[in-house]
């Protein structure tokens, strides 16, 4: 029987007094490849780090593998792409030691770096394309390029679940093809993986379940639904001024439009 990666049930956030999450009830199990979407400021990015236990929840119950977030040891099981951030917050950092602060859940508590380590970190430069930028600083690279760094250092933990937050948001058609191609490679080795987008793009045949966010809640929850008209449309800035007013129900555009 396959393990249930993330199990929310009655999920609710309240940030700065205002509810965000307004009771979520989603399980992800393993090998499901899981598209959040849904209209700017709905709560995906809310929703992901609530999964994680990033953000607390004020009301509901939320398990990773099983076990509530300030219990869960076997973090080196999850790897995080936040939304794009100023990478080292200011603190210089080559590629390299960003990418390899992705084995950190991976090692004993100060033992040295091993060999699989750096191999890990080798792989996982090369999948974003970056081996040749590893001793360069990370803040010194471009919005793409620093996304591909925050994927890299997931990828380098090895972890059994993935979850991005717009992971192709800002970054380029070659950028895409080269994390569709990444996602590929963990999707046939059974990995799974949470993602918010905007645009599926090349992403979107690796889909198998799309869950819609609307004011805090999931409007929708099952197949992914088809790209359509102006949706469809590279470069679509996605502010959907109807979107919070349409019915749960079948879907065709991205953002839940029925
Ligand atoms: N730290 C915070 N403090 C107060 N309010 C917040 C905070 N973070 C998010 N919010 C609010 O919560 C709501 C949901 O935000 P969230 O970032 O989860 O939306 P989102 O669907 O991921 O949006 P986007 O598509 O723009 O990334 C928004 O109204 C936002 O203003």
């Amino acid at each position: 029987m396959s393990e249930t990666a993330f199990a929310m049930t009655g999920g609710r956030v309240a940030l700065d007094g205002r509810p965000v999450l307004a009771g979520v009830d989603l399980t992800v199990r393993e090998g499901e490849v899981v598209a959040i979407m849904g209209a700017n400021g709905s709560g995906k990015s809310t929703l992901v780090r609530a999964l994680l236990g990033l953000t607390p929840l004020s009301g509901g119950t939320t398990l990773l593998y099983g076990s509530p977030p300030a219990r869960f040891r076997h973090w080196w099981r999850i790897g995080y792409v936040p939304q794009r951030l100023a990478i080292g917050g200011g603190v210089p950092a080559t590629v390299r030691e960003v990418v390899t602060s992705g084995r950190v859940a991976r090692r004993r508590r100060l033992s040295p770096y091993r060999q699989e380590d750096r191999e890990a970190v080798a792989r996982a430069l090369e999948a974003v394309g970056l081996s040749d930028r590893a001793g360069d600083s990370a803040q010194a690279l471009s919005g793409g390029q620093q996304q591909r760094v925050l994927i890299a250092r997931a990828l380098a933990g090895e972890p059994d679940t993935y979850v991005m937050d717009e992971p192709t948001a800002g970054v380029d058609a070659g950028t895409q093809r080269l994390l569709a191609d990444t996602l590929a490679r963990l999707v046939s080795a059974g990995k799974t993986i949470v993602l918010v987008a905007h645009e599926l793009g090349p992403l979107e045949p690796l889909i198998t379940r799309g869950v819609v966010v609307r004011e805090g809640r999931i409007a929708h929850d099952g197949p992914p639904p088809e790209p359509e008209g102006d949706c469809a449309r590279p470069g679509h800035e996605h502010v959907h001024p109807h979107a919070a007013e349409a019915a749960a129900g079948p879907l065709r555009g991205w953002q839940g439009e029925p």
